[in-house]
C-alpha cells in the first residue's frame, strides 16, 4: 500500500486527519474514525458466476481466508453502542491471498457518502466542528448542508440500530472496474448482505442497550454459530456515473452474487491486532481496478498515514 506521490493529496490527507483529531480528540493507538472495533477470521467462498465478472484470484479458488473488522463510526474508542453517532457501522474485509498479499473491501452500513471529494468532506467536518451548541443559527453546518444536497441526504438518511452487527447490510459505496479473463469490464459496487437478513431495533429498544451491546453480542453469537454474509455486486448500466459516491444507481440495477463470507472466530488479541492492521480502500489485485472516484486515492493515503501513526503509538487507554 504505497503513499501517493501527489503532494497536494497527501497534504489534504493530513488536514483531514487533523480535523478528525479536533472533532474526536486524540486517542493514541486508535483510528481517528471507526475507532471502536472487533476483528474476526473466517473464509470466503466464491459463487459460480464470480469468475465471469473478474479474474481476481479469490474468485477462482475454492476458498480464501479472510480477516474482518466491524466498527462503530467516530474516532471515540469508548463510544457507547447506543449512541446515534455509532451509525453507520463499518465492516472491512481482507482476503488473504498469500503471505503479505491481500485485497480488501472497506464498507459501511449506509449506501452513500456526504461529499463527492475530500476537499468538500474537509469543509463539512470544519463546519461541524464550528457548530457547537452555543453557536447561533444558521450554524456553519446548517449553511453547508443547505448548499450541499448530497450531504443533507446523507445526514437525513435513516440510520436505524441493527439488532446485531451480523444483521446489517454494508455498502462499498465507491465503484470498481471488474475485468474477466476475456478482457470484458463492468463497473460495480459491493454490498455485503447478512444471510439471516437485516434486523433493526426500535428507537425505544436502542436507547436501552448497554454500552458494549453490539460487540458483546457478536462475540457471543460467533461462539454459537458462524456469521454468514453474501458478497454481492450491484452492476452499473451503460451511462451510469461511476466516479461519484454521492450518485446512487437505481435499485432496479442487476445485483449479482460474488460469493459467501463465513466468519467463524473472534480474534482473541483484538486490541493489538486492530492496532496493527491497515485496510486499503484500493483493491490492488488483478481483475478489480479502482474507478476514477476521487475518494479512493485520498482514502488510501489517509488510512496509510493514520495506520503508521497508530502502529507507532503507545496506547494509554484501556478499552472494553
Ligand atoms: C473523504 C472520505 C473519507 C475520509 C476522509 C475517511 C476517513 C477515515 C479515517 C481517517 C479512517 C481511519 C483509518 C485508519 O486509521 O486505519 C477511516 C476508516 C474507515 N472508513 Fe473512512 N473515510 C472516508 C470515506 C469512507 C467511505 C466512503 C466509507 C464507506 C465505504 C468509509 C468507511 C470506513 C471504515 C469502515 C473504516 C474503518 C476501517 C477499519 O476497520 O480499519 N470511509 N476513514
Amino acid at each position: 500500500m504505497p503513499l501517493p506521490q501527489d503532494e497536494r493529496l497527501v497534504a489534504l490527507a493530513n488536514d483531514l486527519l487533523q480535523q478528525f483529531d479536533r472533532l474526536f480528540g486524540l486517542h493514541p493507538g486508535f483510528r481517528p474514525a471507526h475507532a471502536k472495533g472487533q476483528m474476526f477470521t473466517g473464509v470466503f467462498r466464491p459463487a459460480p458466476g464470480a469468475r465471469e465478472l473478474t479474474s481476481a484470484p479469490h474468485m477462482a479458488r475454492e476458498s480464501t481466508p479472510v480477516t474482518a473488522r466491524f466498527s462503530n463510526s467516530t474516532g471515540i474508542p469508548l463510544l457507547p453502542d447506543s449512541s446515534p453517532d455509532a451509525n453507520p457501522r463499518g465492516l472491512a474485509v481482507r482476503f488473504n491471498l498469500a503471505e503479505h498479499v491481500h485485497t480488501d473491501i472497506v464498507s459501511h452500513s449506509l449506501d452513500g457518502f456526504p461529499t463527492r471529494d475530500g476537499k468538500q468532506f474537509l469543509e463539512f467536518l470544519e463546519a461541524v466542528a464550528a457548530s457547537g451548541p452555543d453557536v447561533p443559527s444558521p450554524k456553519p453546518v446548517e449553511t453547508f448542508l443547505g448548499s450541499h444536497p448530497a450531504a443533507l441526504a446523507f445526514v437525513q438518511a435513516p440510520k436505524p440500530f441493527p439488532s446485531s452487527l451480523a444483521r446489517e447490510t454494508y455498502f462499498g459505496v465507491t465503484a470498481f472496474a471488474f475485468t474477466n479473463s476475456a478482457g470484458e469490464t463492468k463497473f460495480g459496487r459491493y454490498r455485503i448482505v447478512p444471510e439471516q437478513g437485516n434486523d433493526f431495533l426500535t428507537d425505544e429498544q436502542a436507547a436501552k442497550i448497554p454500552a458494549n451491546y453490539h460487540f458483546d453480542e457478536i462475540v457471543e453469537r460467533i461462539g454459537r454459530e458462524p456469521i454468514r454474509f453474501k458478497l454481492m455486486l450491484q452492476l452499473a448500466a451503460a451511462g451510469d456515473t461511476t466516479d461519484d459516491a454521492t450518485v446512487h444507481w437505481p435499485e432496479s440495477r442487476e445485483v449479482v452474487e460474488l460469493g459467501a463470507i463465513e466468519l467463524t472466530e473472534a480474534v482473541a488479541d483484538n486490541l493489538a491486532q486492530q492496532k496493527q492492521i491497515i485496510f486499503d480502500p484500493i483493491p490492488r489485485v488483478e481483475g478489480i481496478a479502482p474507478s476514477a472516484d476521487p475518494l479512493l486515492e485520498l482514502r488510501a493515503a489517509i488510512y496509510l498515514l493514520s495506520g503508521r501513526r497508530r502502529r507507532a503509538a503507545t496506547m494509554e487507554e484501556p478499552v472494553r
